[in-house]
């Protein structure tokens, strides 16, 4: 059974990563508490998906920490208790619900319950139907669905996601952030990378926006948008280019 003390609030502290003699992330700190939506923005090339990848672990930061409030709890097993959805989800060469199952063995969950939770989660998110579908034959919206009912099926406390809905037409992106819109009201905290200004409105409670590597302005969503405090972030969000 999971061991249900919390691993929020993440702390980030000085976080440095550095690669070919450049510092790509710089000094960067922030917290991210229980529940809500958390909008990580900023231009290309900024670092988001960096963090992202630093604070999942699959990075090693080359300065600073990041610190979750019960550490032996971010990492239960071989299932952590966040979990990371990518721009292009990955999927393996076998169906849909299977690609669940999957992630569900990879994660410690035991044999007799995966079929179970796999099926769950493709109902709890309108996708049974695709269940004995090849997950890679499904459409770029569909397994964008698959792959965030899939990160779900672990029970993660926190998601991070990279971009989840940027290559996708107008109707699978509203699919997928209903579906974000459950998942937060539901109690999962995410964590999200987007370049799209409408969907960070629509959804996010809180903005970190970065800006060459360095986070430079972060606070309440509305008040980020109502009242930037930095030129960079104005000019972000007037649509201005900005590198
Ligand atoms: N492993 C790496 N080695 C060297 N440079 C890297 C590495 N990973 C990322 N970079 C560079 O670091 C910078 C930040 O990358 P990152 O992917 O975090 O940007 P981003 O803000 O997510 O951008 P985008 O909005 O375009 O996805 C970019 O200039 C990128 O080319």
């Amino acid at each position: 059974m999971r061991d249900t003390v919390s691993i929020l609030p993440l702390t980030v502290e000085g976080l440095g990563f550095e690669a070919g003699g450049k510092q790509l992330v710089a000094d960067v700190g922030f917290t991210v508490p229980r529940g809500g939506i958390t909008a990580i923005l900023g231009p290309n090339g900024s670092g988001k998906s960096l963090t992202l990848r630093l604070c999942h672990g699959l990075l090693e930061p080359s300065a600073g920490r990041v610190a979750w409030a019960h550490p032996a709890n971010a990492r239960h097993g071989s299932a952590k208790r966040h979990a990371m959805v990518f721009q292009k989800p990955v999927m393996l060469r076998r169906s849909a619900e299977a690609n669940i199952v999957h992630a569900l063995a990879a994660g410690g969950v035991a044999r007799r319950t995966r079929q179970d939770l796999a099926r769950q989660a493709m109902e709890r998110f309108g996708l049974a139907a695709l269940a004995t579908r090849p997950a890679r034959l499904l459409s770029g919206g569909e397994q964008q669905r698959l792959a965030i009912a899939r990160a779900w099926a672990l029970k993660p406390e926190l998601m991070f996601l990279d971009e989840p809905s940027s290559q996708l037409d107008p109707g699978a992106v509203r699919q997928i952030e209903a579906m974000l819109e459950t998942l937060a009201a539901e109690g999962v905290t995410l964590v999200m990378a987007t370049h799209d200004l409408g969907q960070a409105r629509r959804l996010a409670h809180r903005v970190l926006f970065f800006h060459r590597g360095r986070l430079i302005e972060q606070g309440p969503a509305d008040a980020f948008f109502a009242s930037p405090s930095t030129p960079e972030a104005r000019a972000f969000i007037a649509g201005e280019l900005l590198w």
